[in-house]
């Protein structure tokens, strides 16, 4: 479980996050919703030590983050950072000679499944398939957990569908997955738990089910409750 405890952070004296708190389990879809600059993209980057936090404490599986913990998480962020001169084959390569936790065969077979070619250069892929290249990275890493920015931003639907059907896959099976998203309508069938973020702070954290079941209400009518209401 990944478990942020009361984080703060700041930019300057602009405070960013004021006690964000919440868990994210393996084995589940977690999704960060909030609108452009609720902070979703800087909680990511602290779970993965890549932005410092003044407060507040972050766990994986109970411990501290340290960089063996890292090791159990992978970050695919929202933009590309493959060299463009590159083909997927070489960023293949790349990854098989520096990553030991990178599984060839399983890029092999995302890959497949996305129906690219890996003679393709990465200066060449359309923003769709640049989305599909960057997660196909990430999850082709063996990883507990993977935490992804923004997976379905400004793709088309053919491209969305591909990629919730690989959500729905053995590939994601058994590990934490954190997705943020300002855009819901599109994924809610996919996650298991929401936590709507305003103001710097979690608002409401609530596994999506459970909601539907017991009170009848999609993810958009809560989250119609907690920023409309
Ligand atoms: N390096 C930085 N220096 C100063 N302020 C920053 C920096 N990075 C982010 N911010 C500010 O922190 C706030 C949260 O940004 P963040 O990118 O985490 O939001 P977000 O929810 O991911 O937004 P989006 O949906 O647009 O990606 C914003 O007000 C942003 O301007």
């Amino acid at each position: 479980m990944i478990k942020l405890t009361n984080i703060e952070k700041r930019y300057g004296r602009k405070k960013i996050l004021n006690g964000v708190t919440f868990e994210a389990d393996k084995g589940q879809i977690t999704c960060l919703i909030g609108i452009n600059g609720a902070g979703k993209t800087t909680i990511l980057q602290s779970i993965m030590g890549l932005t410092p936090y003044q407060k507040g404490e972050i766990t994986i599986d109970g411990e501290k983050l340290s960089p063996k913990m890292l090791e159990k998480i992978t970050y695919i962020p929202d933009t590309m950072t493959l060299l463009p001169k590159m083909r997927i084959k070489d960023a293949f390569q790349f990854m098989d000679d520096f990553y030991q936790n990178w599984n060839g065969e399983r890029a092999k077979e995302i890959l497949e499944f996305f129906k690219l070619k890996e003679d393709e250069r990465i200066s060449q892929l359309s923003k769709g398939n640049t989305a599909k290249v960057n997660l196909l990275m990430g999850l082709a890493m063996e990883a507990d957990y993977i935490l992804m920015d923004e997976p379905f931003s400004g793709i088309d639907i053919f491209s969305r569908e591909q990629i919730a059907d690989v959500f729905s896959s053995h590939l994601v099976e058994d590990r934490g997955v954190i997705i943020t998203t300002h855009e819901i309508s599109d994924i809610e069938h996919l996650i298991d738990k929401a936590v709507l973020l305003a103001d710097g702070a979690v608002k409401k954290e609530f596994m999506t089910e459970q909601v539907r079941e017991e009170e009848g209400k999609s993810v958009i009518d809560v989250m119609r409750e907690v920023y409309q209401g």
